[in-house]
Order: structure tokens, then C-alpha cells, then sequence
């Protein structure tokens, strides 16, 4: 890419602890680079109402080990009509953005992609930036690690209540319709259980917890639940248990938005790092459409359309390790 023109960076969908040392790491490569750079802020919503100033290497000073995005987010109704994306595209030209750089989950970078097939001027670099680990195409999205942290740091205080009070807890953990936030805080948290959508066998995943013996060996137990939209949340398996195992004492805790908040881990500092560098050298090679993740800890451009087409899968072997595991 001609290095006329700004490079315009922006964050959408839910933070994701990490984002700010992507934006810092995308800044300070395209500045080191020979580009120019404009921050969009609240997502897709400023590209539409032109919240947008330029970007200094000083400005993304002292972000690295902070948590949520200096850029702010949204959820941009707007940027999902067409005319919502035109105002977008006419904003970028009077800005003078000719490459968009967007951090965040599989929605935004549905939404980059659409942008990208209706204007063929536009070039989009996507960025992993969700705590839910969903995008196909890399190992891991930036955020995700903290949040795990995050998650097990919490279970094992509750671990401490649970054994005390001999108690089964229902523990919700956040992922949206994926469960690789619950099946890994399980594994490394000791769970006895973890209840994912991705486990779609025709048992209930309950009756099979229950049927595996718990509380045989335990006196305490603790299940980790992905939350749901259909209502198959943790209240709902913790009702279950007080309806179908009155002598079983049960509680639930919902973790909720603290899983998104906090200062990085490292490891999601570098892959931030590493993938903000990277994704300039994708400009630089004339890459353009792709989302820049991670594979056996190597950088890889995956085509935006195969980052967001289906569902990522969780690894079975997951499952059984935490199924010998907790017995
Ligand atoms: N089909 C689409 N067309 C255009 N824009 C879209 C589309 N889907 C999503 N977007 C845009 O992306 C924004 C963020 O999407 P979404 O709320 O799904 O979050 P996300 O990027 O998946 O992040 P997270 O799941 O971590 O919150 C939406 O508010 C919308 O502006
Ligand atoms: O903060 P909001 O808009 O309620 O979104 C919550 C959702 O965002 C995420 O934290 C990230 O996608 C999901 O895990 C969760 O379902
Ligand atoms: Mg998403």
C-alpha cells in the first residue's frame, strides 16, 4: 500500500483486556513504518458520526498494562444497515483512512468483511480481540488468556466457601455460545464439571456429572457453566440439582463483567504485540481481507471469511482431560 493516507484503528464488540496493547503495538509499527495513523473511537459508531483524531507513538504511552480500550467500543447498530456503512465509507474518504484496522471478536469482523465486499477501495486487516476465543483460524484471541486467569482466580476463592460449606456451586462463566472460557477454566481450576454448548452429545450434560459420581469421593463440587440465551445457565442446572437432589446444598455465582476487565496477563500482552506488528507487514506485503491470529505460536493471515464462517470447534481430547481428571 502507497503510504499516502492515514491507517485508521478501532475497537468493537465487547472489550477484551488486551486491546489497548494492540492498539499500541498497531501505532507504533505503522508509525515506525513510515504510516500515519487515526484513532476511531466507539468502534464502528465513530467511523458513522466521525469520532476520529490521529494517533501519536506518545498518545499509546503507558497503555500496554492497561486494561479496556483508550479507543472506547461499541455495538454499532447503525454500521449493520448499508446506509450506516456509506456514511462509514464517506467518513473514511474525507478522513483520508485507506486501510481500517479492526480489533474485536466475530462480529466485527463480519461486519469488516461486509464493508470490504461492498467497497472495493477498502482495505480491512481484522484483529482477534475477544475474550471468547471464537474466531476460526488462530489459536487463541487476544484477551482470552486474561479472562481465563481471571476466571480461575476466582473459582479457587470459591473453592475455599464450597469445601468449607460442603457445597455444590454452579459457577457461569461468560463465552456466549462458546465454551472455551468454561472448558479450560475447568481443567485449570480443578472443576469437577464443566457444561459447554460445543458438547452436543444427546445425554444431558448434567445427569452425566451427576451419573459419573459426584460427591462420592467429593464433599464439595463445582460445576462451571457457559452462560446461555436460551436460559440454560447456571440458575438453571442449580434448580435441577435442588429439585432432583433436595440434600444436596447448592449455590450459584454468576461471574459476569469482571471477567472482562483487568490488567492483561503477558501472554496476552505479547500475542497483542506480536499480532499489531504483523499486521503491518500484512499491509506492507499487500495483504488486504485478512485477520492476523496465531497458530502453533506462529503468525498467520487467515482470510476474514474463513476467521468468522463457522462455529470453532472445541478440541474432544479438552473434554476427556477433564473428565479423568476430576474423579
Ligand atoms: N453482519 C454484520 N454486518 C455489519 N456489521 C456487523 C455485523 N455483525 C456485527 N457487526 C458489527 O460488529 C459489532 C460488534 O459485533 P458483536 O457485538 O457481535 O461483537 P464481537 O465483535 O463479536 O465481539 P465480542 O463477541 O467479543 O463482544 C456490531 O455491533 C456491529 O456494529
Ligand atoms: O457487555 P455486554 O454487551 O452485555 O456483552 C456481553 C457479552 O460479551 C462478551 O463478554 C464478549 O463477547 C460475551 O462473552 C458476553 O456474552
Ligand atoms: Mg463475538
Amino acid at each position: 500500500m502507497e503510504k499516502k493516507g492515514y491507517i485508521g484503528i478501532l475497537t468493537s464488540g465487547g472489550d477484551a483486556s488486551g486491546m489497548n496493547a494492540t492498539i499500541r503495538a498497531i501505532t507504533r509499527s505503522a508509525i515506525c513504518n513510515g504510516y500515519k495513523v487515526k484513532g476511531i473511537y466507539r468502534g464502528y459508531e465513530g467511523l458513522i458520526h466521525d469520532e476520529i483524531r490521529e494517533l501519536t507513538s506518545e498518545d499509546v504511552s503507558n497503555i500496554i498494562q492497561r486494561g479496556g480500550t483508550i479507543l472506547k467500543t461499541a455495538r454499532s447498530k447503525d454500521f449493520e444497515t448499508p446506509e450506516g456503512r456509506q456514511k462509514a465509507y464517506e467518513v473514511m474518504q474525507k478522513e483520508e483512512i485507506t486501510a481500517l484496522f479492526v480489533i474485536g471478536g466475530n462480529g466485527s469482523l463480519t461486519g469488516a468483511r461486509v464493508f470490504a465486499q461492498e467497497h472495493d477501495d477498502v482495505v480491512c486487516i481484522g484483529l482477534p480481540g475477544t475474550i471468547d476465543n471464537d474466531l476460526c483460524g488462530t489459536d487463541r484471541t487476544i484477551g482470552y488468556d486474561t479472562a481465563l486467569n481471571t476466571i480461575v482466580d476466582c473459582v479457587d476463592k470459591i473453592r475455599d466457601t464450597a469445601t468449607s460449606h460442603e457445597r455444590i456451586f454452579f459457577v457461569e462463566v461468560m463465552g456466549r455460545d462458546a465454551g472455551f472460557l468454561a472448558q479450560n477454566s475447568a481443567i485449570a481450576s480443578g472443576a469437577e464439571a464443566a457444561i459447554i454448548p460445543e458438547d452436543q452429545t444427546d445425554k444431558d450434560q448434567l445427569e452425566e456429572f451427576i451419573s459419573r459420581g459426584f460427591r462420592k469421593t467429593k464433599n464439595s463440587s463445582i460445576v462451571i457453566v457457559t452462560e446461555s440465551a436460551t436460559g440454560k445457565g447456571a440458575a438453571y442446572y442449580a434448580d435441577r440439582v435442588k429439585k432432583e437432589y433436595p440434600q444436596y446444598d447448592v449455590r450459584v455465582t454468576i461471574l459476569g463483567h469482571l471477567q472482562r476487565g483487568g490488567s492483561p496477563s503477558a501472554g496476552d500482552r505479547i500475542l497483542a504485540s506480536r499480532l499489531g506488528c504483523a499486521s503491518i507487514q500484512a499491509l506492507m506485503e499487500g495483504q488486504r481481507n485478512v485477520m492476523i491470529g496465531i497458530r502453533n505460536d506462529k503468525v498467520v493471515y487467515v482470510p476474514i471469511a474463513e476467521a468468522i464462517k463457522q462455529h470453532k470447534p472445541i478440541d474432544n481430547s479438552l473434554i476427556d482431560v477433564l473428565n479423568e481428571l476430576s474423579i
